[in-house]
């Protein structure tokens, strides 16, 4: 009997000690069947159900700590994504992403980099936030995509890459999670600086003009 998700936890709006909101949306996509419900899950519950529903879509709302900060993770746990429509609202929608493969399953794969040229031309960014994810290692001997060959593609789209087993659990699922939010931390102040200083050079022209003019 397929196990149905536990629904959403509650919603939590967070502060860090600066007083400011400290959150992100992540985005988790894949193939179909490599694992991304039974992944969340055991990021937010510790636990692993070895049956689900396949996943309609889902929004989980978490409260935790990363690196001493308070944050608040919405987690969307996507059902494939062939409807161009839904697909491109997801990407936009989404702050990072974990890109989910099973090393059990080649065709999952192969499907991983052109997920990711996909968020960067949705983005318009050379690189969105997104990490990368080869599950099920505890399948050794229906393994199929090697840990070189997964580090050799996340090093060519510049992510970091996690094996994980959700149905073992282990470290490296928590890792991954804290990861890409450190990636959209890291490139929301990159773009905060950017605006800043545009800001100030439009400032300093504009006192330039108005200087000029005070002037003749
Ligand atoms: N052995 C093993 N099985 C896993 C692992 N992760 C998931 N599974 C199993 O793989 C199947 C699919 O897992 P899901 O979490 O539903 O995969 P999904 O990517 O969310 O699937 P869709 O919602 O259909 O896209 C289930 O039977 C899980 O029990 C793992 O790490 N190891």
């Amino acid at each position: 009997m397929p196990v149905h998700l536990a629904p959403p936890l509650p919603a939590y709006m967070m502060t860090t000690k600066n007083g400011k909101t400290a959150e992100a949306k992540l985005v988790v996509v894949g193939a179909p069947g490599v694992g991304k419900s039974a992944l969340i899950v055991r990021f937010l519950t510790k636990r692993f159900i070895w049956d689900y529903d396949p996943t309609l879509e889902c929004t989980y709302k978490h409260q935790t700590t990363i690196d001493d900060e308070n944050v608040a993770l919405e987690i969307l746990d996507t059902a494939g994504l062939d409807d161009p429509i839904n697909k491109e609202g997801h990407i936009r929608w989404g702050d990072g992403f974990i890109v989910v493969y099973s090393v059990t399953d080649r065709s999952s794969f192969d499907e991983v980099s052109s997920l990711k040229q996909y968020f960067d031309e949705v983005k318009k960014a050379r690189n969105v936030s997104c990490v990368i994810i080869g599950n099920k290692i505890d399948l050794e001997r229906q393994r199929q995509v090697t840990t070189e060959e997964g580090e050799r593609l996340a090093s060519e789209l510049a992510c970091a890459f996690f094996e994980t087993s959700a149905c073992e659990g282990g470290e490296d699922i928590l890792e991954a999670f804290h990861e890409v939010y450190r990636e959209v931390k890291r490139r929301k102040s990159i773009e905060n600086r950017r605006r800043r200083s545009s800001a100030q050079q439009v400032r300093q022209v504009f006192n330039k003009m108005l200087n000029r003019f005070m002037d003749s």
